[in-house]
């Protein structure tokens, strides 16, 4: 006891993560959350060879997460093995094999080595979850969020494990979006760093690497450039059909900002932008439009809702 009070707070801190999972070690991961995004990287994770319990709320939730997930890994061995269906039902039955649901993460948060939390994008909800594992979880474990928009060291704070906390931002649709932006906050570990980006290799992803900034890479330039198109709409400058044949055809996106919102979610933007807004109240960029609120407040959240720029048939 003496002689650790005789070292310095830098030094106790690198010999807390000692313990933390090695960079490439990562083989036992827990995706909390469900929906979206969680399935998919519950997905990503069982195809690539990882061990994955999959958490949500109750046993119905996990039970649509698993049906999502058993189409998109059809799709996914349709695509990569062409012209040999035995090859890819293998594919298929080995990746469901390594996935495991759980109302409950006890059972795997004894011996996992990373946590990836997928639930709403709520600050209080993803703090006191983490609150609640890393009272329980091993010392090497590395808990990371996948939050769009909250900075990582607002979530990070409610835990014990500053370094062996970060980011992990995947895209939508995850088994198909190729980037994954690892953030670290300044008290992340160079060790847990590494092991995320090795990780992210293993998932097959590439990597960006991102400092604790509002919506990191990615958000930071889509978002204002969505609400420069919306202006432009707002304005009478163009129409939002016109917008978008524009960016794709102009400027190569797959798909036109006003699509991207619909698909994305207008609530997800609206939460996204007022967040910002009431953090950074000087940044013009991040402006509330009167077009997105009004589309929000009269329940057009976009392709989820049957209509938000445009109108969906229901499926
Ligand atoms: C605006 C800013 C707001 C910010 C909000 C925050 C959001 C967040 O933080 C960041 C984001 O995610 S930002 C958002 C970032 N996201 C973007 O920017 C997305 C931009 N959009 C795109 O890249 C394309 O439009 C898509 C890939 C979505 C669809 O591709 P498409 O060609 O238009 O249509 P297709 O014919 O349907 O699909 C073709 C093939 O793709 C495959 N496949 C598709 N889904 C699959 C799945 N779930 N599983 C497995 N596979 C799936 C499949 O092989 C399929 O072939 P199949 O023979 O039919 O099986
Ligand atoms: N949708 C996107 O395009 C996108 C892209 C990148 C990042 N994100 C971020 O990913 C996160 C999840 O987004 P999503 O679109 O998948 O949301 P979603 O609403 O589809 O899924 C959230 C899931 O979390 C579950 N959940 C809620 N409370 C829980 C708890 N206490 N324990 C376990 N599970 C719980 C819900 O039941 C639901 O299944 C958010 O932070 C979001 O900002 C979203």
């Amino acid at each position: 006891m003496a002689f650790v009070s005789q070292l310095s707070a830098s030094t106790v801190r690198h010999l807390s993560t000692t313990s933390v999972a090695r960079a490439g070690q990562i083989h036992e991961m827990i995706v909390i959350g469900g929906g979206l995004m969680g399935a998919g990287i519950a997905q990503v994770g069982a195809q690539t060879g990882h061990k994955v319990t999959l958490v949500d709320l109750n046993q119905e939730v996990l039970d649509r997460s698993q049906a999502r997930i058993q189409a998109s890994i059809q799709r996914v061995a349709k695509k990569q093995f062409q012209g040999d269906p035995s090859a890819g039902e293998t594919f298929v039955q080995s990746a469901l094999a390594n996935l495991q649901i759980a109302t409950q993460p006890h059972a795997a948060l004894a011996t996992a080595d990373l946590v990836v939390e997928a639930v709403v994008e709520n600050l209080e909800l993803k703090r006191k979850i983490f609150q609640e594992y890393d009272a329980i979880a091993p010392a090497k474990t590395i808990f990371a969020s996948n939050t769009s928009s909250l900075p990582i060291g607002d979530i990070a704070t409610a835990t014990q494990r500053l370094d062996r906390f970060g980011g992990l931002h995947f895209f939508n649709p995850v088994p198909v979006m190729k980037l994954l932006e690892v953030i670290r906050i300044p008290e992340t570990s160079d060790a847990t760093f590494q092991a995320m980006l090795d990780w992210g290799q293993a998932m097959k992803k590439t990597t960006v690497k991102c400092q604790d900034t509002p919506g990191f890479i990615v958000n930071r330039i889509l978002v204002p450039t969505m609400m420069e198109a919306v202006r432009m709409v707002e304005r009478g400058d163009a129409s939002t059909r016109d917008v978008d044949t524009a960016m794709k055809l102009g400027a190569g996106h797959p798909m036109g900002p006003f699509e991207l919102a619909d698909y994305v979610g207008l609530d997800t933007v609206k939460f996204i932008l007022d967040g910002w807004h009431a953090k950074y109240p000087d940044q013009p960029l991040f402006k509330p439009s009167d077009m997105l609120n009004q589309l929000v407040d009269s329940g057009k959240f976009g392709i989820k809702s049957g209509e938000g720029f445009y109108k969906y048939e229901k499926k």
